[in-house]
This record gives structure tokens, sequence and C-alpha cells, in this order.
């Protein structure tokens, strides 16, 4: 057995007390062995966490990890323009280099941020997964289907492609990769498709995820065309299991609301995707008092724009507040929880908790700052005043992936080169 020590940090428990003590991993199973004072002696390699807060790694919950190449490409519109009118044609131009080194991207910015797990949709999944496996990174991954603008071949070719996907790649990167059967939305992909292939996906024996109740626009032509809600539409389709999470959640009512909560299917909040797009504000505090599991995501970095789930931590209360116009919603706790254990939850992960028999999946934090100073508390400054810069150290299934602020498994300067280059050369092809 190898084993990992991070020591002389304050190690942020599950129940969200801080206490002074070293976390053993061991490495080769990537679980927490111990976590107790004076470890350090018992470990073959050390992590410094002297003046820092350990904690569980982020969990992102919705991401589209390769939109990393579009960030600033189209601002400043909302959902359906910015997508017709900008992202779907420059996608359209995208190659399996050009995902590749989008996904890299992505992937070195939520490492340098402190995520150590993460839920993606896109298209040229074996190109993520190739990058995931790299990177070290543990995520859930899919295919997004999109059936509207496809003839009946083309819908079902794309449907087929999310399960075979989501066969194949089920326990790849030594179990780090998980998956999913992705649709894109409920108004994007036809009604008879999910007829078809949510039961397939159901024997195949993987969770389903897509985008639900994002804007008003998008629940209007459901409630048109077949009567219902669109999650009651859901749920009429088997869309709404214990293993299936939505992304966003923001025009939910009571009806939907227990729905969620009766069928234990989990919401992962965008704030920052909500309110750059002017999506709205989900109802958080209603969710999480239904006893919904809400975790976070950041959503691509074209909607966001970057992918630091510290800023959407911040976000998620900032915003929680103003939805519920109570200052008392969304507290700190609730917000450590979302970011970690309940991110992990909703998309099916072990993760979000440091004790013994966990995932060793953590990041440090330097608490050495001036914006992080005094310490009153330090769950309130993961929620408020912690930054991506501020991590110093990620450790994902007991590997250390960021040393000291350097990622040790993707060449960041490399990576950055490949990505000016890539996304230049995709702008002209798309204008
Ligand atoms: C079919 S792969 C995923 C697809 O989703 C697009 N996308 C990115 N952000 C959002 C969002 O907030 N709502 C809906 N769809 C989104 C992405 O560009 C890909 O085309
Ligand atoms: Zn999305």
């Amino acid at each position: 057995m190898t084993t990992l020590s991070i020591i002389d940090g304050r190690v942020l428990r599950p129940d969200l007390t801080v206490t002074a003590a070293d976390v053993l991993i061991d490495q080769e199973s990537g679980t927490i062995l111990e976590i107790a004072p004076d470890l350090a002696g018992e470990a073959d390699e050390t992590l410094d966490a002297a003046d820092s807060l350990v904690t569980p790694g982020f969990v992102n919950g919705h991401c589209h990890v390769a939109m990393a190449l579009l960030r600033g490409y189209a601002d400043d519109k909302p959902l359906d323009a910015w997508l017709q009118e900008d992202i779907w044609p420059a996608e359209a131009e995208l190659t399996g280099d050009d995902i590749r080194v989008g996904a890299e991207l992505g992937l070195l910015e939520l490492i340098k941020s402190g995520t150590t797990a993460f839920a993606d949709m896109y298209f040229d999944v074996p190109e993520i997964a190739a990058a995931v496996e790299q990177s070290g990174l543990r995520a859930r991954l899919g295919h997004g289907v999109v059936t509207v603008v496809k003839d009946d071949e083309g819908a079902r070719e794309d449907a087929r492609t999310s399960l075979e996907i989501a066969r194949e790649y089920a326990g790849a990167a030594d179990g780090r990769i998980s998956t999913a059967f992705m649709p894109h939305s409920l108004t994007t992909v036809g009604s008879e498709y999910l007829e078809e292939f949510v039961p397939e996906a159901r024997d195949a024996g993987v969770p389903i995820h897509y985008h639900a109740n994002e804007t008003a626009d998008e629940v209007a032509p459901i409630v048109d065309e077949h009567g219902v809600r669109p999650l009651e539409y859901a749920a009429d389709r088997g869309m709404l299991e214990p293993e299936d999470f939505v992304a966003h959640g923001v025009h939910v009512d009571e009806t939907e609301i227990d729905l969620l909560a009766e069928a234990g299917t989990g919401v992962i909040h965008c704030p920052a995707s909500n309110m750059k797009l002017a999506s709205g504000m989900a109802p958080v505090e209603r969710l999480r008092e239904a006893g919904v599991t809400v975790g976070l995501g950041t959503d691509g970095a074209a909607s966001n724009n970057d992918l630091s789930m510290l800023d959407e931590a911040r976000d998620a209360a900032m915003l929680g507040k103003l939805a519920a116009d109570d200052a008392s919603a969304v507290p700190a706790e609730a917000v450590v929880d979302m970011l970690t254990r309940d991110s992990a939850a909703a998309i099916g992960l072990e993760s979000g908790r440091l004790e013994a028999g966990a995932p060793a999946d953590l990041a440090v934090i330097d608490l050495e700052k001036p914006h992080l100073t005094p310490r009153h508390d330090l769950v309130s400054h993961l929620a408020y005043a912690a930054a991506a810069a501020d991590v110093r150290h990620t450790v994902c299934d007991g590997r250390v992936l960021m040393r000291d602020r350097d990622v040790l498994t993707l060449d960041e300067a490399a990576v950055r080169e490949r990505a000016l280059e890539a996304a230049d050369s995709l702008v002209a092809r798309a204008e």
C-alpha cells in the first residue's frame, strides 16, 4: 500500500465542524484511511496544509467542459438567441481535436479551482473521456441528444450514440468515469424518442440527465402541447427516478417541486448561467425545504464565463436570498453542502465528504490571504470569500493533481497555446 498524508491542515468534517488534523490516504484504493493528528510519519508522500483548510473537492454537477473554447465568444443574449444565433453554428464547426483541447482547457480550470468531480454533457465524448483520463479527475459523462433539427434516422442515431457511449464508457479511467443517457432537454428531443430510448437507458442501468425548466419559454410549449408541466411530462416518460438529475430547475411550480422530492431526483442549480442569460431565479430554498437534493453546476464557460465552483457557491447564496426575499435563505452551511456532498449525491457519486472510507477527493485552500482574514468562520469563508486562486493543492482518487498550484497531469502552458490556436481557427470557420 502507498500512502499520502495531507499534514498540518484544518479539516472540514461532514458535520461542517473544522478540526486540526492530518488526512491519511491509501493511494491504491483512492480512499481516506484515517483523519487524526500526527499521521505524517506513517505516509510515503506528504502534502503540506499548514495555514490551510482541507475541504472535500468541489463537485460540478452540470458542465459542458469543452465549451471553454467558446468562452467570451458570444455574450449578453438570452438562452434561445445565444444558442441559435451563435453557439450552435460555432459548435457545428468543432472538430474532435477542438473538443479535446477545449476539454483539457476546462479540466485545467477545474483542477486549479479545487473541483475534483463533474457531470458533463457534450458531443465527441471519447475525446472528453481521453482528456478526463489524462487529467486524473472523476466525471459522469454523456453524449447530448438533440432531435429537433434532424430527420428520423439522424434523431435515432443520435439517441443510439448516447446509449452506446453510456454503456461503453461506464467504469472507464480505472472507474473514475461513470456515464448517463443525456437528452439535451424536454423541448429539443421529440417525445417519441424519449418514449423509445428512456426504457433502454433503464435497461442499461444508467441515469438520465437533461436540462429542464431553464427558461419560461421552455415551459410554455410543453404545457400547450401536452397539457402538463414539464416535470410531469418527464415523470410520465419515466425520466424522474432517484438516480436521475436535471440541470437548472428555474421555473418549477409547487407540483413539480413535490414531484422531484417524492422521486428523489436531484436538481443542479446553475446560478451564474441563470443570471447571465437572464433565465430566472431558481427557488433553491423551497426545493431544499421540500427535501430535494440540490447540487451546484457552472454550466459551460460560454454562459458563465468561468468554471470556478467557489464563484458558483457565492452566487448561489446571493441569488438564493434574493429569490426568497430573505437574507437567511440559502445560508453558508447549505451552500457548502451543495458545493460538495449534495452535488455528489445528485450526480450519483460517493465523494464530497472527508471521513474514513470516503473517496480521497479533496482541495486545500490557502488561508494566508487578506480576504480570508480574520478566521471567525471557515464555512463562511468557503461560501462567501474564498476564490479559485486560493486553492493550493487538488487531490482526486488519492492522486495529487495539483501541488502548490502546479498542475501535474496536464501541461498548462501547452494546453493554453493549443487552445488559443484552436479557438482562433474555430471562429474563422464559424464566421
Ligand atoms: C447536445 S450537447 C449539449 C448542448 O447544450 C448546449 N448548452 C450549453 N449551455 C446550455 C444551457 O444553459 N441550456 C441549454 N443548452 C445549453 C451546448 O451548447 C451544447 O449544444
Ligand atoms: Zn447546460
